[in-house]
């Protein structure tokens, strides 16, 4: 069956339908990852985007149980060059197509995903639509130009309820924005004792569950929609270490007093060389946002810039001058990509013996 593709700008892309059968509108963004794209598809900072991935043969490692990173998953769609048929891999339960049919994501195949790329560089990020052969190109464009994204995607994919995942270790509260599994993963793997709370917690219930370590999650949209996260991250600085990974580090930044901005394209990849401004180092590092925080925003509050993008210069960390709390802009948990920055969490792990030990020292 054919599908098409249909861009604001008027582009429309012709290729085969994979996947689910309903039609979608969303975000049209890139990832350069080669692998990872069942991670890729589950994470849930890409809710409602429709997805292109750049590598031109997805699939061949079929899919799995255990690479899921949200097991709810809520992409918007999937545009690959070439989606494998017949997968191999010890692991593999099912392809990709499948995959997406269980979980009702519409997928397009066959098109020129290098132009599509192109495309999305020179002009930006775009809203499109996958639609039917048939669907109506001139009315699909024009409601694509006063399409406005939903703003309660946090909401949407954050857990409704706190759960615990019990630990002997240090007492950590995860702030669920749409936290991506790898970074409960990183915690229980370090023996911390886990309480996952809904994004909309409000600072005195998680200093009610007296953590030794708030961590932030990443989690989809513009940080600017959840201005209750910001206020409570507010009300957390100075009383427990805080650490935030992606939208948790532009939550953490607003808080501080910096402000965000929407990048032309985004950085979605698993080779983005980051800088650390201390010691010179730079990291591989696995990334997917579209929103960053305004450098020139960060003088005049607390927060120091700690770490930037090789590429653009954009911020990439920052920390609290005098309180524990520090973040980054990419994932440190990885799933998928390099691993180079996994240290990030025995630094936070640091942070809070730390500070711990200070507020007991008389
Ligand atoms: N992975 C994330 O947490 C992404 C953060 C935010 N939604 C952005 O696009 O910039």
């Amino acid at each position: 069956m054919k599908r098409k593709l249909i861009l604001e700008d008027g582009t429309v892309f012709t290729g085969h339908a994979i996947g689910s059968t309903k039609e979608t509108t969303g975000e049209v963004v890139f990832n350069t990852s080669m692998t990872g794209y069942q991670e890729i598809l589950s994470d849930p900072s890409y809710c409602d985007q429709i997805i292109t991935l750049t590598y031109p043969l997805i699939g061949n490692y079929g899919t799995n149980r255990d690479d899921f990173e949200t097991l709810l998953p809520s992409a918007g769609g999937l545009i690959v060059k070439e989606s494998a048929i017949h997968p191999s891999n010890f692991r593999n339960i099912g392809t990709l197509d499948d995959w997406l049919k269980e979980h009702d994501i519409p997928g397009l195949t066959g098109i020129d995903t290098r132009m599509l790329t192109r495309l999305i560089r020179d002009r930006g990020t775009m809203h499109g639509r996958l639609a039917a052969e048939t669907a109506d190109e001139k009315a699909i464009i024009e409601s694509l130009q006063s399409f406005v994204p939903s703003k309660d995607k946090v909401a949407q994919v954050s857990t409704k309820n706190a759960y615990h995942a019990p630990g002997a270790g240090r007492r950590v509260v995860l702030m669920d924005y749409g936290a991506k599994h790898g970074i409960a993963r990183n915690l229980i793997k370090r023996n911390c004792d886990v309480f996952v709370m809904p994004y909309n917690a409000t600072a005195e219930e998680i200093l009610k569950l007296d953590p030794d370590g708030v961590m932030l999650s990443n989690g989809p949209g513009d940080p600017e929609d959840v201005p209750e996260a910001v206020e409570a991250v507010k009300n957390l600085l100075g009383k427990v270490p805080v650490f935030g990974i992606c939208l948790g580090h532009q939550l953490l930044s607003l808080a501080g007093g910096a402000t965000s901005s929407k990048l032309k394209f985004g950085h979605r990849g698993a080779n983005h060389p980051v800088k650390n401004i201390r010691t010179g180092k730079v990291d591989i590092t696995s990334q997917n946002h579209g929103y960053t925080i305004d450098r020139d925003s960060l003088m005049g509050t607390d927060l120091m810039l700690t770490h930037v993008n090789v590429n653009d210069n954009t911020v990439e960390g920052v920390a609290h001058e005098y309180y524990p709390a520090f973040s980054v802009q990419y994932h440190p948990e990885a799933c998928p990509g390099p691993n180079d920055s996994n240290e990030l969490f025995d630094q936070f792990m640091s942070m809070i013996d730390k500070h711990k030990k200070a507020s007991t020292a008389v």
